[in-house]
């Protein structure tokens, strides 16, 4: 397909917006990205960025500039709530991309992609919430203040809570998990390693892990909950509470915990994954196609994923609908793979009761013990998957 000459607007200066913004605008597609925010702005939490999202930031060029903001991750190691020790410890040091599996601040990130679309020519509008948007020959964007926007395609990366979706499949509203996150950033003071150390308890767990070059600590400590009942998805909280629903738990994340005093409680939503990923001139993409509940380390990941493949089907196509059709072909199986596994994670960090959790912890011991590798390897078709090589 041609690019030169068509008019794309992005929905949504997330990950996923910024980034599909960039690989459509390298291709030469005329590009705007419209974000409902006053400012590109991020909250204070980090994010994993595994092999498969780093193979498509280098494939945008941006590879030596992710390495100057984030950090190397070298494991992730499994520990039990109470007991010292580990349970399983996943080395990234004996795999060939080792220096890819990286710990990066969200801030940092978007401010990068942000940065790198402005250079590359794309205007990011901000203040321009998308009210509803018309799937046809061309894309109806209607604003809340009005206004009204027409383009070719109209690529919505607008989230959990996307607008795009809709045009495409109905007001399906995103449903409560039944889990809740709190997320906080604490100076690191204990001198945590360059590792994700995951301590799991019943029916709860943290995850910590350092970042700007370990001077913080970033905490996302998981409960689960029967009900969300407070309007909107995330508000502030008192670190009492986060203390509260995590007391048993000893050493380290009691430590880390101490030091929290400013704290955000996310309720995690999710949809199932979306039905059609596009229409005639309407394409999703990220959480507004497929959010996952965060256990894998993927929403960010497979978002950068799909931004590059949305890009990279259309430049191959004959036709935008061929593109299109042929974006939906080459992601939706792999989405609903990794976000199974994700929800399989919830199960395993909270298994309770004790004996039960106890086997487990053993079985996962001993396979740690006796095949490092080969259990690094069963998540290779996650974190190892290189979009840009096929
Ligand atoms: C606790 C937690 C930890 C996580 N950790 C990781 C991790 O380690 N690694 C990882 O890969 N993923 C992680 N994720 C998932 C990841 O954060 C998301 O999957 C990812 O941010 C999705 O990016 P996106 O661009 O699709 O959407 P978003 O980041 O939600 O961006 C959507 C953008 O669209 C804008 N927008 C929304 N509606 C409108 C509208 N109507 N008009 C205009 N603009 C609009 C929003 O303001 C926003 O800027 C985590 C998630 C959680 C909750």
């Amino acid at each position: 397909m041609e690019f030169s000459g068509r008019k794309i607007v992005v929905a949504g200066a997330g990950i996923g917006g910024l980034a599909s913004a960039l690989a459509l605008r390298q291709r030469g597609a005329e590009v705007v990205v419209l974000e409902q925010a006053d400012a590109i702005r991020e909250v204070g939490a980090g994010l994993q960025i595994s092999p498969n999202g780093v193979a498509v930031l280098r494939a945008l060029g941006l590879e030596r500039a992710l390495k100057s903001i984030s950090m190397a991750s070298k494991a992730v190691v499994l520990r039990d709530f109470r007991a010292p020790g580990e349970v399983l410890r996943l080395d990234f040091n004996t795999q060939p991309e080792a220096e890819d599996y990286r710990l990066v601040h969200r801030a940092d990130l978007v401010d990068l992609l942000a940065d790198a679309v402005r250079r590359a020519g794309v205007n990011i509008r901000l203040l321009q919430k998308i009210d509803s948007v018309e799937d046809g020959q061309r894309a109806q964007v209607r604003m809340a203040n009005g206004a009204e926007v027409e383009a070719d395609l109209l690529v919505g990366a607008d989230g959990l809570h996307s607008t795009s979706r809709i045009a495409l499949n109905g007001a399906d509203r995103p449903f409560f998990t039944g889990q809740v996150a709190w997320r906080a950033l604490v100076p690191n003071t204990l001198g945590l390693p360059s590792e994700a150390q995951i301590f799991m308890g019943p029916g709860r767990h943290l995850v910590c892990y350092p970042l700007r070059n370990d001077t913080v600590v970033n905490i996302v400590a998981v409960q689960e909950r029967r009900e969300w009942a407070a309007e909107g998805w995330d508000h502030s909280d008192d670190p009492d509470n986060l203390r509260e629903a995590f007391a048993g738990f000893e050493g380290t994340p009691r430590a880390i915990l101490e030091q929290v005093i400013d704290v955000r409680l996310w309720g995690l939503f999710r949809h199932p994954v979306a039905r059609r990923w596009h229409g005639q001139s309407v394409a999703i993409l990220g959480d507004a196609a497929h959010p996952t509940l965060p256990f894998m380390a993927q929403g960010a990941n497979l978002a950068l994923e799909d931004a590059w493949v949305l890009a990279d089907s259309l430049s191959g196509a004959a036709t935008m609908r061929d593109g299109l059709r042929r974006y939906q072909s080459r992601r939706r199986e792999r989405a609903e793979r990794v976000i199974a596994a994700a929800n399989g994670n919830a199960w395993k960090f909270h298994v309770r009761p004790a004996p039960v959790r106890k086997a487990g912890h053993i079985a996962l011991r001993l396979a740690g013990a006796l095949a490092p590798e080969r259990m690094l390897r069963r998540f290779d078709w996650i974190y190892g998957h290189d979009v840009t090589a096929t």
